[in-house]
C-alpha cells in the first residue's frame, strides 16, 4: 500500500473503503524480513516486501511509504512493527535487515540499530539512486512517462539492456543531484544545485505561514506568478522578439513585487505558483546545461519534490523543451520519489555464491487497486507486485522484444466515446455481479469467510478506480478492456476474494465432462480428417460462448439454459473472418511440430471445444501445450485445474491418455492472472517449453479480440473468438455473435 504523508508524519491511507474497514486485507499484513530505508533532508521513505499469500507461491507486494525527517521516532517505531511481525511468526528464515541510504543512515544509523534491535547495512544513496532508477525503468511497466498539458501521461517504452544507457538523473529532494549514469552500477555525480525542493518548502513557509507541502502545492494551483514576478512585458510593453523572449516570459522571479508602479495585489497563492516556477525553472535549466555538456539526451526527474503535480512536470519538461530547441525530453517517473529507498533495498550484499545461483527470478506488475487517491496527481502510485516467476516474451511474437507489440487493440485514452462504453460497462457489470452474489444466482463464491461484505467491498473499491479512470483515464498506465478487466481482479483479490467463479466453475465443468463422451464419438465418427479438425475447429468456438464475461449471455449460462448445440447455432460465421476450412486443409496436410493453444473459459469451453481439438492434434503427432492462467480470473480455467480435468479426461479416454502418455499433451502456467493476454509477459518456463513452436492458438474474446487481435507471429497463428460485445463487434466491423476464426501464415520476419 501507498501511504501518503501529513504535515505530523503520520501516514493516511487512503485505500480503505469505509465498508471494507474491518476486514483484515490478506495482502497489507504479513511477513516483513527486509526493509530498506532512505532518510533525506526532509523526508524518510521506506520499502518493504511483504510475502503474504501462499497462493502466490513465492509472490509478494512491494510496498512503499514515507514519512516526514523531523517524525523519524514514528518511522523507527513502524519499521520495528513491521519487522517484529516478521519475526513473531515462525522463526525461521534469515536474520531480519533493515538496508539504510540517505544522510540519514549515517545520523540515525544508530538510533535505528538500537531501537529496532537489528543490524543496519548502510548503502550509498547516489548509488542507491541508480539501482533504484535502473530497476524501475527496467522491471516496471508504464513507469516512465513524458508530460504535456494536453496529454498529462504519455508513455515511454523503455528497453531493457543496454539501450537504457547513458542516462541523466536529477533527482530534486531537499537539495538537488544530477548523476549521469554510463551503465549498471556506473555513475558520476556531475552537478548539484542547493537551490531544491528543501528551498520551496522553507521559504514558502516563511512566506505563507503554510508548513504543510501538500498545501502548499494546493495553494499554487490556484496562484497567478504574474502578481509577482516581474514579466517581460512589464519592461518592455510587449515581447523582446530579437532575442526570443516572449512578453509573457519571466524576467525576475518575485521581481514585481517592489515595483508599485506595476500596481501588482498578490496573494499567498501567486507567491507559491511564483516560488513553485523557479525552483523548477532553475533546476530545468541546469538539467539542460549539463545533459548538454556530457552529450546525454535522456534526462530522468527523480525525488519527492515533483508528486505528479502537473505545474511541476510542465515547467520542468518546458524548460528542457526551450532550451533544447525540442531535442530532448523530460522523463518523469512513477514511484519518483522511492529511487534511493529501491535501490537500497535491491542492493545485494555480498551475496554467497550458493545463495545468488538458488535465488529464483521474478518479475514485478503494478498493482493500482491500491492506489491511493491523489486527486491532484496525475500519476497514481501502485504497489508492486512481485509474481513467483520471471515474466519474458513469448518467441513467436513479432518485434515481440523491440518494443513494437501492444498487446491492446483499443486505446481508450484515446477514444472518449468507447471510454465511456466501457467505463459504464463495467460500472453496470460491477452492479450485476454484486446483484447475483445477494441473491444467489452466483453459485457459492468462494466460500471465503464474510464473502457478502467482502463482495461490497470489492464493489466500492472498484467503483471508485473507475470513477477516477473516467477522470484521469492515464492515471493508471495506458486505458484498455485489458487494464480494466485486469484491475477488477486485482480489486477483488485484494479484499480476500480469490476465486468468485469456484462453483460455478466447478458445476459447468462437471456438466461439460459428462457430455465429452458423446461429443467425441459423434466428432470421431467424421471420417475425413480434414472436414473433423474443421467441426472441431467451429466447436472451440461453440464453446467459447460459455462465458461468465459476457453479460449479454451470463443469466442464460448462470440458469443453465444454454446448451452446446444452442450456442453453435448461434454463432454467425462471416466470410472474411472464416479460416476453419483453410486452416484444417493445412493442419492436416502438413502437420504441427507444435502447438501452443491460450484457452479461456472453464467448462463446455475448455472440455468440449479446446480439448478435443488439442486431442485431434496430438493423434496427428504435434505436441500440444495448454497455456492458462496460473490463477484465477473471472470463469477463466486455471492451470491447476485444466491440469486435473486432463488427468480426468485421461482416465476414460484412449486419444488423451495416449497423448498424455506421450508427452504430446502438456499443461502450463502463462504466469498470469486476468482474462486477456499481454504476449510480452508469460512464465519463462512456458516459453521455454514453446520454444519450437509452429503455431500459435489463441482462444477467446479478451485473449484474442480485445488483446493479441493485430498481434502478429513469426509462426502460423490461429485466434478464434466469439464477438459476445456490441462495442468490440461494432470496433472490428463485425456483428454479434460473429465467430472470429482467423488463420495466419507465419510473418518470415523473425
Ligand atoms: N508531503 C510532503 N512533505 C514534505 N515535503 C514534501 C512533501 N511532498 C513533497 N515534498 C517535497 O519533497 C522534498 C523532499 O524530497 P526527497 O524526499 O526526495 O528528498 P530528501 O531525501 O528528503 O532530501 P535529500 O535527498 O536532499 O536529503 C521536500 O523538500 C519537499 O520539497
Ligand atoms: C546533500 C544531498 C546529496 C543529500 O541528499 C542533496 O541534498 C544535494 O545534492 N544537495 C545539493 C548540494 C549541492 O550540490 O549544491
Amino acid at each position: 500500500m501507498f501511504g501518503n504523508i501529513n504535515s505530523s508524519g503520520a501516514v493516511i491511507d487512503e485505500i480503505e473503503s469505509g465498508s471494507a474497514s474491518d476486514i483484515v486485507l490478506p495482502n497489507q499484513t504479513g511477513r516483513v524480513q527486509k526493509v530498506a530505508v532512505d532518510i533525506g533532508g526532509s523526508l524518510a521513505k521506506v520499502v518493504y516486501l511483504t510475502a503474504t499469500d501462499a497462493a502466490l507461491g513465492g509472490g509478494g507486494r512491494l510496498h512503499f511509504k514515507a514519512f516526514e525527517t523531523d517524525s523519524i521516532d514514528g518511522c523507527i517505531a513502524f519499521i520495528k512493527q513491521l519487522l517484529d511481525g516478521g519475526r513473531g511468526q515462525d522463526g525461521q528464515g534469515d536474520a531480519p535487515v533493515i538496508v539504510a541510504t540517505g544522510g540519514g543512515a549515517h545520523r540515525f544509523g544508530t538510533q535505528l540499530r538500537e531501537q529496532v534491535g537489528v543490524e543496519v547495512r548502510v548503502e550509498d544513496e547516489m548509488q542507491s539512486m541508480t539501482t533504484g532508477l535502473s530497476f524501475l525503468i527496467r522491471e516496471v511497466e508504464d513507469e516512465v512517462f513524458t508530460y504535456a498539458q494536453d496529454k498529462p501521461m504519455q508513455f515511454v517504452s523503455t528497453c531493457a539492456g543496454e539501450d537504457m544507457f547513458p542516462y541523466m538523473l536529477v533527482n530534486i529532494g531537499s537539495g538537488v543531484s544530477i548523476l549521469k549514469v554510463t551503465g549498471e552500477g556506473q555513475y558520476e555525480r556531475i552537478s548539484g544545485t542547493s537551490l531544491g525542493g528543501g528551498t520551496l518548502w522553507g521559504l514558502l513557509h516563511e512566506l505563507t505561514g503554510v508548513r504543510s507541502f501538500d498545501e502548499m502545492l494546493e495553494m499554487s494551483k490556484s496562484g497567478d506568478n504574474t502578481r509577482v514576478d516581474m514579466m517581460v512585458g512589464d519592461i518592455y510593453g510587449g515581447d523582446y522578439g530579437k532575442i526570443g523572449l516572449k512578453a509573457t516570459n519571466i524576467a525576475a522571479t518575485m521581481g514585481g513585487v517592489c515595483r508599485t508602479a506595476l500596481g501588482k495585489q498578490h496573494t499567498a497563492a501567486d507567491v507559491a505558483r511564483s516560488l513553485l516556477y523557479m525552483v523548477s525553472n532553475n533546476v530545468g535549466q541546469i538539467a539542460y546545461l549539463n545533459a548538454q555538456l556530457h552529450g546525454i539526451r535522456r534526462i530522468y526527474f527523480g525525488g519527492y519534490f515533483i508528486r505528479g503535480h502537473p505545474p511541476t512536470m510542465h515547467t520542468l519538461s518546458y524548460a528542457i523543451d526551450f532550451w533544447s530547441r525540442g531535442q530532448m525530453r523530460a522523463l518523469f517517473l512513477r514511484h519518483e520519489g522511492f529511487l534511493g529507498a529501491t535501490g537500497a533495498f535491491f542492493a545485494d550484499a555480498a551475496p554467497s555464491a550458493k545463495a545468488a545461483a538458488s535465488r529464483r527470478r521474478h518479475s514485478f506488475t503494478e498493482n493500482f487497486s491500491v492506489a491511493q487517491e491523489q486527486r491532484a496527481h496525475v500519476a497514481a502510485l501502485g504497489a508492486l507486485d512481485r509474481q513467483p516467476a520471471a515474466l519474458v516474451a513469448l518467441a513467436q511474437l513479432v518485434d515481440g522484444a523491440a518494443g513494437a507489440y501492444v498487446p491492446d487493440t483499443v486505446d481508450l485514452a484515446g477514444d472518449a466515446a468507447q471510454r465511456a462504453y466501457w467505463v459504464a460497462a463495467m460500472e453496470r457489470n460491477t452492479r450485476g455481479l454484486l446483484r447475483m452474489a445477494a441473491d444467489g444466482s452466483l453459485p457459492g463464491g468462494d466460500g471465503s469467510r464474510d464473502a457478502a461484505q467482502r463482495m461490497q467491498a470489492f464493489g466500492a473499491l472498484y467503483l471508485r478506480h473507475l470513477r477516477r479512470l473516467g477522470e484521469q483515464p492515464t492515471a493508471y498506465g495506458p486505458m484498455s478492456v485489458r487494464a480494466l478487466l485486469g484491475l477488477r481482479e486485482q480489486c477483488l483479490h485484494e479484499v480476500g476474494l480469490h476465486d468468485i467463479f469456484a462453483e460455478a466453475k466447478r458445476r459447468e465443468t462437471e456438466a461439460a465432462l459428462a457430455q465429452l463422451p458423446g461429443l467425441l464419438a459423434e466428432t470421431d465418427a467424421v471420417a475425413p480428417p480434414a472436414a473433423r479438425l474443421e467441426l472441431l475447429v467451429r466447436n472451440v468456438l461453440a464453446g467459447n460462448m460459455f462465458d461468465w464475461g459476457a453479460a449479454e449471455l451470463r443469466g442464460a449460462i448462470a440458469a443453465g439454459a444454454l446448451d452446446f448445440a444452442a450456442a453453435r447455432a448461434r454463432i454467425t460465421w462471416p466470410e472474411r473472418l472464416d479460416n476453419a476450412r483453410a486452416f484444417a486443409a493445412h493442419a492436416t496436410e502438413q502437420p504441427y511440430r507444435r502447438a501452443v493453444v491460450f484457452v479461456d473459459n472453464s467448462g463446455a469451453d475448455v472440455c468440449l471445444g479446446v480439448l478435443p481439438f488439442a486431442r485431434f492434434l496430438a493423434a496427428q503427432g504435434t505436441c500440444v501445450v495448454l497455456a492458462a492462467n496460473s490463477r484465477p480470473a473471472l470463469n477463466d480455467v486455471t492451470a491447476g485445474e485444466l491440469a486435473d480435468i486432463v488427468g480426468r479426461v485421461a482416465v476414460a479416454d484412449a486419444g488423451v491418455r495416449e497423448a498424455r502418455a506421450g508427452g504430446r499433451l502438456a499443461v502450463c502456467g502463462t504466469g498470469s492472472s486476468g482474462p486477456c493476454l499481454d504476449l510480452r509477459k508469460l512464465d519463462e518456463r512456458l516459453v521455454a517449453l514453446c520454444q519450437d513452436a509452429d503455431l500459435v492458438v489463441i482462444v477467446g474474446m479478451g485473449r484474442a479480440i480485445h488483446t493479441n487481435y493485430r498481434a502478429r507471429f513469426t509462426c502460423d497463428s490461429l485466434k478464434l473468438a466469439v464477438f459476445k460485445n456490441q462495442m468490440a463487434a461494432d470496433a472490428a466491423g463485425a456483428s454479434i455473435y460473429d465467430a472470429l476464426c482467423v488463420f495466419e501464415r507465419g510473418s518470415a520476419v523473425a
